[in-house]
């Protein structure tokens, strides 16, 4: 169920709605082929949204409201559901969101849903790699969602580390679902605690968020 906010308008929940009303049927399909086993679940998974959820999706869009964040990452954007999160609010701040998905016909559907929800005048669409893109970018980055394949979380959170302003958040999702990935995802966490400049905290929303901050000051002793 949607957590409760103001209606984002009639253009942006309708592409919502009808996301969400795709992702819980794939839900279905997801737990059925991982209940078959075998290599079945691997041979379709590239199709599915794998999508945040509302519950993100909101948080997420809230960070980027109250951060007043302007240059804004996602790595990972699949059909669009966590770009139209992040696109309404950086719209709002006048920012401008930059989201990688590698797979085109995937990229193709994010933009038709972002055309559709009236988003897209706000968003640059890429299919490069996290360290290319971010060496391309305009200033300093604000906020970074990454919601990719798992492995390469430390890797792209190194390529946005060193260009994230002071104060700025890198989000990590499903570090608590799917278990499979515990162990990636406990390298990746104890990477970031052997940061001397990040501030990060693990909250039970959704799938499970890794925040870290970039500490604008260090302790004095
Ligand atoms: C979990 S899904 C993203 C879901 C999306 N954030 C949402 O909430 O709708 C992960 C996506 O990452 C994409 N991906 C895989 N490798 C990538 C890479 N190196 N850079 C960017 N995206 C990648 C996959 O094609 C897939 O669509």
């Amino acid at each position: 169920m949607r957590p409760s906010a103001p209606s984002l308008g009639p253009r942006i929940e309708s592409v919502l709605a009808d996301l969400e009303a795709r992702s819980g049927k794939e839900q279905q399909e997801l737990e059925a082929l991982r209940a078959a086993g075998g290599t079945a679940l691997r041979e379709r998974a590239g199709s599915f949204m794998l999508d945040v959820g509302p519950e993100v999706g909101l948080f997420l869009n809230t960070l980027v409201r109250v951060s007043g964040a302007r240059t804004v990452v996602e790595v990972g954007g699949s059909v669009g559901y966590s770009t139209l999160w992040l696109a309404e609010a950086v719209r709002a701040t006048g920012g401008r969101l930059y989201s990688i998905e590698v797979d085109k016909d995937k990229q193709d559907e994010q933009r038709a849903n972002l055309i559709a929800a009236g988003l897209d005048a706000h968003v640059e669409l890429t299919t490069c790699e996290a360290p290319e893109l971010a060496e391309s970018l305009p200033g300093p980055i604000d906020l970074v969602l990454l919601d990719h394949w798992k492995e390469l979380y430390i890797r792209d959170f190194e390529a946005c580390w060193p260009l994230l302003r002071p104060g700025g958040l890198i989000v990590a999702d499903n570090v608590l679902v799917p278990q499979k990935n515990a162990e990636v995802i406990g390298r990746y966490r104890r990477h970031i605690s052997g940061l001397s400049d990040a501030q990060s905290q693990m909250l039970a929303v959704g799938d499970g968020l890794e925040v870290t901050t970039k500490r604008e000051d260090f302790p004095v002793d």
